[in-house]
């Protein structure tokens, strides 16, 4: 074809740029959303929103300084998916609690295949009623108890792990420590299966547990979604996780239920066995969600196959690598202040021995585990003054929060005294979140912060935390959605 009688330019350049035109125009029209509603943000890339600039700097970094340059509601795209990112505690609350029945589900773009539809972090309306009501009485403070003895076996690997990583004062990588300390014991209390993952780093159990978990969050079929919302539907059941170690797992499950099923034992304490049982239990009336939901009315029956399946999975997916984060950032806390350590040392021989010890040193290092959490809009409304669709992703970023000097003075500072029992009273409501907000938060908090107090109290009889040349400091971050350290995190481990 002739351009205006000059250049002859042929037919398949013409169709490249007719559906580039095309394309830019849907993203041109995708993103501009949030100008219709009014909603500060930066200008968009075509197709990519924010995630070249997540891409260089990390979700964190960019998060943070989005909030700083925007305010506490900015309007984002992940690629050509809009998010509203909030940090205003007044918004989180009627958002989160409030007005949940308006925002219960998470965001269309967390579903993975339909399998996993059936897990409690997934699952939508009365489903994830009834799976939440029917999971929760699974994690009550009466049957974490009962499973710290699995914890305690996973406890003696713990430290002769350490032991032999340390021998002949080597630095010890903590997140490699601690990341199969947790493996260990999500694979006791969740599955009823012992492995020892640092000894046995073959144990087909413990390879396909970390083939799950690591999930390649900017990975094609990931980007895919992002840029192309409309085709979520279609491609949806290409899996975002390792296909392969998910059917390894399925299996390993079906066939610890068909176990359970036969036998007559009832010395089982893991979530699997919990699970079986689930139906029979009533909720934990201490928990304030079942004031929110009224869980029991939404257990009418047991849990299928499927469903206990889906949970065991999820379960694995997020104990593993939250919780060892937690352990390896708390022992980074404490080598850097050694006067903290002490002072937890002092506390610990003082409590030991009571149940309920309070660590407030843990406490106060779940700060950012998980960067964001978030829900999706129900229905077209308007929460303090911001207008909010239907099916918009509001998500809370939690680092933003955390670091706030509005909320947290001198927010760099480590300094567990903030969560001590006089100053608790002072940190502003919803300006903590480290497991989330409202009935849909963390459902495995107690097991997570159980297992992290029994880790933290055990080592520090063993060891003292102390910095070395390699140690990072401060620890470069993983740029995704998890805080973690980008290098590993090297501490020396000074037998006691
Ligand atoms: C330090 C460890 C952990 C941290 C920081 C953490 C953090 C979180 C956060 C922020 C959420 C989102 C809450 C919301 O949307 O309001 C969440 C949800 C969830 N967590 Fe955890 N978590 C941890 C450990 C665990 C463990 C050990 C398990 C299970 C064994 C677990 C299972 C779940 C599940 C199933 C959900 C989804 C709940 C629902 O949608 O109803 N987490 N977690």
């Amino acid at each position: 074809m002739e351009v205006l009688g000059l250049v002859a330019l042929p037919n398949w350049f013409l169709m490249i740029v007719a559906v580039l035109f095309l394309l830019i125009m849907y993203s041109v029209y995708k993103q501009s959303y949030f100008w219709s509603l009014g909603i500060p943000g930066p200008t968009p890339i075509p197709f990519l929103g924010i995630i070249p600039s997540v891409a260089k700097q990390g979700l964190q970094e960019t998060d943070l300084r989005l909030m700083q340059k925007y305010g506490r509601h900015v309007g984002t795209f992940f690629g050509n998916m809009p998010q509203l990112l909030i940090t205003d505690p007044e918004m989180i609350k009627e958002i989160f609690v409030r007005r949940f029945s308006e925002f219960t589900d998470r965001p269309q773009s967390f579903r993975n295949t339909e399998f996993f539809d059936s897990a409690v972090n997934v699952a939508a309306g009365e489903h994830w009623k009834f799976l939440r009501s029917t999971l929760s009485p699974t994690f009550s403070s009466g049957k974490m108890r009962n499973m710290t003895p699995l914890i305690s076996r996973c406890l003696e690997k713990l430290i002769r792990n350490a032991k032999n990583m340390s021998e002949g004062g080597k630095s010890v990588e903590m997140k490699n420590l601690f990341g199969a300390f947790t493996l260990d014991v999500i694979c006791s209390t969740g599955f009823g299966i012992e492995v020892d993952s640092q000894s046995n780093p073959n144990d087909p159990f413990v390879v396909n547990a970390r083939k799950a978990m690591s999930v390649n969050i900017v990975g094609p079929r990931f980007l895919l979604g992002m840029m192309f919302p409309d085709l979520h539907r279609f491609i949806r059941n290409i899996s975002l996780l390792d296909q392969k170690a998910i059917d390894f797992f399925i299996d390993a499950t079906k066939s610890v239920l068909n176990e359970r099923r036969k036998s007559t034992s009832d010395n089982y304490r893991d979530l699997i066995q919990l699970m079986i049982n689930a139906h029979k239990e009533t909720s934990d009336k201490t928990a304030e969600n079942d004031e929110v939901l009224n869980y029991d009315s939404y257990k009418k029956r047991g849990l299928t196959d499927t469903e206990i399946l889906a949970n065991a999975l999820m379960f694995l997916l997020a104990a593993f690598d939250t919780t060892s984060s937690l352990l390896t950032f708390v022992s980074y806390c404490l080598a850097v202040n050694q006067d903290v350590q002490d002072k937890l040392l002092s506390e610990i021989d003082k409590e030991l021995g009571k149940t309920n010890t309070r660590l407030s040193v843990t406490e106060s290092n779940i700060v950012d585990i998980s960067n964001r959490f978030s829900r999706e809009a129900s229905a077209d409304t308007e929460v303090c003054g911001v207008k909010i669709p239907k099916g918009l992703d509001l998500t809370v970023v939690v680092n933003a929060v955390h670091f706030d000097p509005e909320f947290w003075p001198n927010p760099h500072k480590f300094d567990p005294e903030r969560f001590s029992p006089q100053n608790k009273g002072n940190i502003k409501p919803f300006t903590f979140l480290p497991f989330g907000a409202g009935p849909r938060n963390c459902i495995g908090m107690r097991l997570a912060l159980l297992e992290a107090k029994m880790a933290i109290v055990e080592m520090l009889q063993n060891f003292r935390f102390c910095i070395v040349p390699e140690t990072e400091i401060p620890p470069k971050l993983d740029k995704g959605a998890l805080t973690k350290p980008a290098n590993g995190l090297y501490l020396k481990l000074e037998a006691l």
